[in-house]
C-alpha cells in the first residue's frame, strides 16, 4: 500500500523490475536558449532566478560527463514563481513536461503526511529514486514544500546528490534535483524592502549576502525539512536560487500575460483592477504582493471587462 502512494506501480517497478528506457530527454543546443527565451517572456520579475538557473543548466548540460547531479534549491515568498519555473524547466527538458514519466514530483502533504511512517517513507523514497535513475539517468526530481517535510527524511537521498561515480551500481550524475521551499522568505523580503527604502532597484540585491542569510535561516529553524540536512551543511546543492517578492507592476504584468495567452487585449483598466484586488505588505507601505502572482491566472477576467 505504501508503495502505491508514490505511484510506483504506475511504471512497472514493483518486484525490482527496472525497464530500461531509451527515451529520456535528449540534450540539444537549443534546449537552454529555448528555456531562456520562455523565462524572459513568462517569468515575471525574477531576473536573478532566471540567470542563475539558465547559467547553471547550460554549464551542466554542456558537460558530457558531469561530476555530480545538478542540485538546485528554490527559496522565496508564496506565488513568486518557484514551482512555475520548475514547470517551465520540465517542459523544455521533456516533451510531456511535468507529466513525463521521467519527472517525479514530491509533496510532503501528499507523499509523506504521517510522521510515524518516516522510516518507511525513507525506504520507499530511496528505492523510488534509485529505480527511476536506473530507467533514466537524466530524470528530474522536484521536491515541493521541502521546509514542511519531516526533518531527516530528505537526507535519505544524499548518496544520489554527491559526486560518487557509481552508487548502488548506477551512474546518477546526470540527474537534476530541485528543492522548493519558503525557507528564507523573510530574509529575502527584508532585503528587497531595504533596497526599496533606500530607493534602489530590487534587482540590485547582493546575492552573496542573500545566500548567506537564507542558509542561516534554514539552519536556525527546526521542524524544517532542510534543518541540519547534509544537503545544506555539506553544500551538496550547486545553486541556491532566491525569488524576490513581486510588486504591483509585476502583478499587472502577470495579468497582461494571462490576458494575451487567452487572446484578449490587456487593457490598462483591467490590469489596474486586478492589481487593486490584491493586498500588499508591509501594511504601512504596501510594497509587495501578499500572494505574488499566484491568484492572477485563476481570475475570471470576464468580470473585469467594462
Ligand atoms: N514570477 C512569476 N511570473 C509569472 N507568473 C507567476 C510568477 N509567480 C507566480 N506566477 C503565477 O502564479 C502561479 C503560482 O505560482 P507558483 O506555484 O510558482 O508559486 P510558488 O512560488 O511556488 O508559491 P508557493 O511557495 O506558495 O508554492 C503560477 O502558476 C503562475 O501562473
Amino acid at each position: 500500500m505504501l508503495l502505491n502512494y508514490l505511484g510506483l506501480a504506475r511504471i512497472g517497478m514493483l518486484g525490482g523490475i527496472h525497464l530500461p528506457s531509451p527515451t529520456c530527454y535528449i540534450v540539444h543546443f537549443q534546449l537552454v536558449s529555448g528555456l531562456e527565451c520562455d523565462l524572459a517572456k513568462n517569468l515575471v520579475g525574477q531576473p536573478l532566478a532566471r540567470q542563475l538557473v539558465v547559467k547553471g543548466l547550460r554549464k551542466f548540460l554542456q558537460e558530457p560527463s558531469p561530476v555530480k547531479p545538478l542540485v538546485l534549491t528554490f527559496h522565496g515568498w508564496t506565488g513568486t514563481g518557484k514551482t512555475y519555473l520548475a514547470t517551465l524547466l520540465a517542459r523544455h527538458l521533456f516533451r510531456d513536461g511535468v507529466h513525463s514519466a521521467y519527472v517525479h514530483q514530491f509533496s510532503p502533504v501528499v507523499h509523506f503526511p504521517h510522521a510515524e511512517f518516516v522510516k518507511q517513507y525513507k525506504h520507499d523514497l530511496k528505492n523510488w529514486i534509485q529505480g527511476n535513475l536506473t530507467r533514466c539517468g537524466r530524470s528530474l526530481f522536484l521536491f515541493d514544500d521541502v521546509d514542511k517535510m519531516q526533518p531527516g527524511l530528505i537526507d535519505v537521498i544524499i548518496p544520489f546528490l554527491g559526486p560518487s561515480w557509481v552508487v548502488f551500481g548506477t551512474n546518477y550524475r546526470k540527474a537534476i534535483f530541485i528543492f522548493i521551499s519558503n525557507a528564507g522568505e523573510k530574509q529575502i523580503n527584508q532585503m528587497a524592502l531595504d533596497l526599496w527604502q533606500s530607493r534602489r532597484d530590487r534587482e540590485e540585491v547582493n546575492y552573496q549576502e542573500l545566500e548567506a542569510s537564507i542558509l542561516q535561516a534554514v539552519n536556525e529553524k527546526p521542524q524544517n525539512g532542510l534543518w541540519k540536512s547534509e544537503i545544506v551543511e555539506e553544500r551538496l546543492f550547486d545553486i541556491l536560487v532566491p525569488f524576490l517578492p513581486l510588486r504591483r507592476y509585476h502583478v499587472e504584468q502577470c495579468a497582461a500575460n494571462e490576458l494575451v495567452s487567452q487572446g484578449r487585449e490587456p487593457q490598462p483598466e483591467i490590469l489596474r483592477s486586478v492589481a487593486d484586488s490584491i493586498s500588499y505588505f508591509p501594511a504601512e507601505h504596501r510594497v509587495f504582493s501578499s500572494t505574488g502572482c499566484k491568484t492572477v491566472a485563476s481570475r475570471d477576467y470576464v468580470y473585469y471587462v467594462y
